[in-house]
């Protein structure tokens, strides 16, 4: 592998968060007195950061169509998640199997390591240092780092910039269309995961370059 620079996605990707996520989405409903989902719908909202997955639990389903919300109504309602998020968030979540040893391999076997999530910035360094991965990474961006999120290709492309590596020695690695989309719109190789969370599409029918069905096939893969 000539490649240099792997970027990660972080939530369905290194960590499985829905838990968590899902507590914190019931919580905010709760305090706000809508009805709760189970976690099999809200793992379907995540994927475009907290303020979607806020406003699709709003309004019980993916698509949220223009006027269905007012900006107020989010806007209450995305406090209440940050908040509730914020108390419980780490307890519930774990790194799937292989990830926690395939990074160090990874990193070990020369590649630089950075992460791309658009899980709001305030919440990463904290889950990250639950799992000992606070110096594993060289870059790592929220999906509030810039103005714009995955898939847009700019926090790749900023991330490449930051360490002075052409995006063509870069890999993206996720589990959703947005991870792919923006590594595609960034002219990346993309890699795949299958087990993530993906609104219930199959990854590989986004074309990544290659996709994996667990972490360790990823890492044989790349090492
Ligand atoms: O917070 C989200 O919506 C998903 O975050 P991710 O980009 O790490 O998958
Ligand atoms: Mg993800």
């Amino acid at each position: 592998m000539d490649k240099q620079l792997l970027i990660f996605d972080f939530d369905g990707t290194l960590i499985d968060s829905v838990p968590d996520l899902a507590d914190a989405t019931n919580a905010m409903l709760t305090t706000l007195g809508k009805e709760t989902y189970p976690i099999d719908s809200i793992r379907n909202w995540v994927g475009n950061g907290s303020r979607m997955l806020v406003e699709r639990a709003l309004v019980g389903k993916v698509e949220v169509l223009e006027g269905e919300l007012t900006v107020e109504e989010a806007d209450h309602a995305e406090q209440v998640f940050f908040e509730a998020y914020n108390n419980i968030s780490g307890s519930k979540t774990v790194a799937y199997p292989d990830v926690d040893n395939g990074l160090k391999k990874l990193k070990d076997a020369g590649y630089t390591l950075a992460l791309v999530t658009n899980k709001p910035i305030r919440f990463v360094p904290k889950i990250l240092r639950s799992f000992g991965w606070q110096d594993l990474f060289a870059e790592v961006l929220g999906g509030d780092s810039l103005a714009v999120k995955k898939p847009d290709p700019a926090p790749l492309l900023h991330v490449c910039e930051a360490l002075n590596i052409d995006p063509a020695q870069a890999i993206m690695i996720g589990d959703s269309r947005n991870d792919i989309l923006a590594g595609q719109n960034a002219n990346m190789d993309t890699l795949g995961l299958s087990y993530g969370y993906n609104y219930g599409q199959d990854i590989r029918e986004l074309n990544p370059t290659e996709a994996f069905d667990d972490f360790a096939a990823l890492v044989d893969y790349l090492l």
